[in-house]
């Protein structure tokens, strides 16, 4: 069933999007799915629904945390970005309510739905309970749906379900960057280092290489024995693979991760205790190399911490990569909320942009997400 083929006069619709948006000191640094779910919110209202809006947003315990509500920041932006809708706001407690008030065309953003138990463990309780509230679930929120959670892969077993705009729009976008012919180069970066590491083996039979940075990078080092003092890093099972490229060089620093001036070391030499903040110089001028033998680059994830403005591994490869894009020499595809905040400034030369990250990468390798499956 597809969403424009569905009813939605007077029927309550489910609408889970992600507004897990990057925020500094309370301000938002890339609205970018949020701009991206307002035509599926137009849709769903000029059909007469009334929308109630599903997200997460950060990593909440299963409890409210008043730094990680939707009520001021991303509510705020959502009412900048639709002025002319009528727009509330409820959590769980208050939805009932606030249904009863509201009209065919209005929109409900609901409470970060991370705050509630049931919502990662995929609680069929939880699933049903907010299925109960509704006529119709729709999935606009590409870049969570490789969490099996109970917003994402729940209510579905419990109510009539369809594909949103904007996801359908990035699954048809990233189809079409898939061609087995041409050669193509991934870039692995970023601080989430299993939801993209599951994909290395399955990502390695398709690419020319994969070049890893981050704490992708620092995982691996670490398993091969490489002492990378105090860097961020998750325990990872055996990777054998020939494809991956380790940074040669990277930036490390000792003292605050966002402020500190970092040198350069080679990475057998990482002193004790510093911290890998980025890649180093050697390996950026090795990455452009790589790029130059592609004609496909996709990237999630920074190379480094691209938020203290001495790490500019990030940078210098996404002008290296906008460059050649612009030049017609690569196709370049780039995915993941604080990839995307990095690199803002060449966005319009990438090929395509993703909302999504680690959701991104699993697409390009399983041709599916468990998201995606429930509404088929
Ligand atoms: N070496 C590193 N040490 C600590 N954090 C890092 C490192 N490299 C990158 N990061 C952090 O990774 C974050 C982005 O990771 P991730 O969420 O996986 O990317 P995305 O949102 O683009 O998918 C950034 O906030 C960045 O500071
Ligand atoms: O930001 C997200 O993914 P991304 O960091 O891979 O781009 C999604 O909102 C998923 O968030 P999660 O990794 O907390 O489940």
């Amino acid at each position: 069933m597809k969403i424009e083929e569905v009813s939605f006069t007077d029927k309550v619709v489910l609408l889970r999007v992600d507004y897990n948006v990057p925020v500094l000191d309370g301000k938002i640094l890339d609205s970018i799915r949020i701009v991206r779910s307002l035509q599926t919110i137009r849709f769903l209202s000029n059909r007469g629904a009334k929308v109630v809006l599903l997200t997460h947003f950060g990593k909440p315990k299963a409890r409210y945390e008043q730094s990680l509500s939707l009520k001021r920041i991303v509510f705020s932006e959502l009412q900048t970005l639709l002025p002319d809708m009528k727009l509330f706001f409820s959590d769980l407690s208050g939805l009932n309510d606030i249904l009863s008030v509201t009209k065919s065309g209005d929109v409900i953003l609901l409470e970060n739905i991370r705050f509630y138990e049931g919502e990662i463990e995929n609680r069929d309780t939880f699933s049903s309970m907010l299925a109960s509230y509704a006529d119709f679930y729709v999935n606009d929120a590409f870049s969570v749906s490789h969490r099996k959670h109970a917003s994402v892969i729940g209510i579905p077993k419990f109510l009539p379900s369809v594909m949103g705009l904007s996801l359908k729009d990035e699954i048809s976008w990233i189809q079409k960057f898939q061609s087995p012919d041409i050669p193509f180069l991934v870039i692995m970066g970023g601080a989430k280092v299993s939801s993209k590491l599951q994909m290395i083996s399955v990502l390695s039979e398709q690419a020319q290489h994969i070049f890893v940075g981050g704490g992708i990078a620092n995982s691996i080092m670490r398993q091969k024995g490489i002492n990378i003092g105090k860097s961020l890093y998750e325990n990872i099972p055996l990777i054998n693979c020939d494809k991956i490229v380790l940074p040669v060089d990277v930036l490390v620093l000792k003292g605050d991760i966002y402020k500190s001036e970092p040198v350069v070391v080679d990475i057998r030499y990482i002193p004790q205790g510093w911290t890998v903040c980025d890649i180093g110089f050697a390996s950026v001028i090795h990455l452009k190399r790589l790029i130059d033998n592609v004609g496909i680059v996709l990237w999630s994830g920074t190379l480094g911490i691209s938020e203290n403005e001495h790490c500019n591994a990030t940078d210098e490869i996404a002008s290296y990569i906008a460059h050649r894009t612009n030049s017609g020499m690569v196709k370049s595809i780039i995915g993941g909320g604080d990839t995307l905040s990095a690199t803002i400034k060449y966005r319009d030369s990438f090929s395509y942009v993703s909302v999504a990250g680690s959701a991104f990468l699993t697409y390009i390798a399983q041709d599916t997400l468990p998201g995606i499956e429930q509404l088929l």
